[in-house]
């Protein structure tokens, strides 16, 4: 398989990684013959982006001509049926910094990309999710398959006991610090979206619970999984329409 890569301090006006365990390329290629262009690294609101920076990525990409985007981030659990290692096939989420006004397409409307008041009830492609299931059901994942409801949080601080709580009862069941704007700006310009979240950690529920939130966790968990979430993806795309681009 032949690919390049782009090292994203040397693509004009993209952001830099800053984040332990994101490498910062965009690299180009083939998976099972299918042309993609994959994200080594995303942006976050932590990291001091302004969110429509953050989210530029999916622009370019709509512009390289990508019908359909595949994401997949680590998230603490929320839902209590949820084990470390879970993948979760996202069906919703919660977009909290959206709630105050931080919204990746506030501002003038680029008619170009999109309309100003675009729908997210249907933001995660329900096709997706059904192929995602079946071949979960032929891969022997289903074990460790789950949908659910994702939610955002601006970060970086991980979450209070109380806030846990909260984000459950308001029916996430998992929680993280990215995917939901980049959701947006896909969905505004009419590229399919299909989503995923690996529980790296459970969320911390409980005031006698001795367990503590961290990254080297989350970034542990990604390791163990990789290869399982490579498979279930790759075969995904296999499975997706002839002629169909994705990043
Ligand atoms: O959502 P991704 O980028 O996968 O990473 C998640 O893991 C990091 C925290 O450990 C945060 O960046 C959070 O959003
Ligand atoms: N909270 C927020 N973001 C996360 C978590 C978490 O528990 N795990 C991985 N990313």
């Amino acid at each position: 398989m032949r690919i390049v890569a782009f090292n994203y301090r040397d693509i004009p006006n993209f952001p830099q990684s800053t984040v332990h365990g994101h490498a910062g390329r965009l690299v180009f290629g083939t998976l099972k013959g299918r042309p993609c262009v994959c994200m080594q690294g995303r942006f976050h609101l932590y990291e001091g982006y302004p969110i429509q920076k953050i989210t530029m990525p999916m622009r370019i990409f709509k512009l390289l001509g990508v019908e359909t985007v595949i994401l997949t981030n680590a998230a603490g659990g929320l839902n209590q049926d949820y084990k470390v290692g879970d993948i979760m096939i996202i069906k919703d989420h919660l977009n909290m910094p959206g709630f105050a006004g931080n919204n990746p397409l506030a501002g003038p409307n680029e008619e170009r990309f999109g309309v100003r008041f675009p729908c997210m009830s249907d933001a995660y492609d329900r096709e997706l999710q059904q192929l995602a299931l079946d071949v979960g059901l032929e891969l022997g994942f289903s074990d460790f398959l789950r949908e659910g409801v994702y939610c955002v949080l601006g970060g970086p601080s991980f979450e209070t006991i109380a806030e846990c709580r909260m984000l459950h009862k308001l029916g996430a069941d998992a929680v993280g610090m990215s995917t939901v704007h980049e959701v947006i700006v896909a969905r505004h310009c009419g590229m399919r979206v299909f989503a995923l979240s690996l529980i790296t950690n459970k969320a911390v529920m409980d005031y006698d619970s001795e367990e503590k939130a961290n990254h080297e966790e989350v970034l542990q968990t990604g390791k163990q999984r990789a290869e399982q979430l490579e498979r279930l993806v790759s075969t995904i795309i296999t499975r997706l329409e002839h002629n169909n681009n994705f990043a």
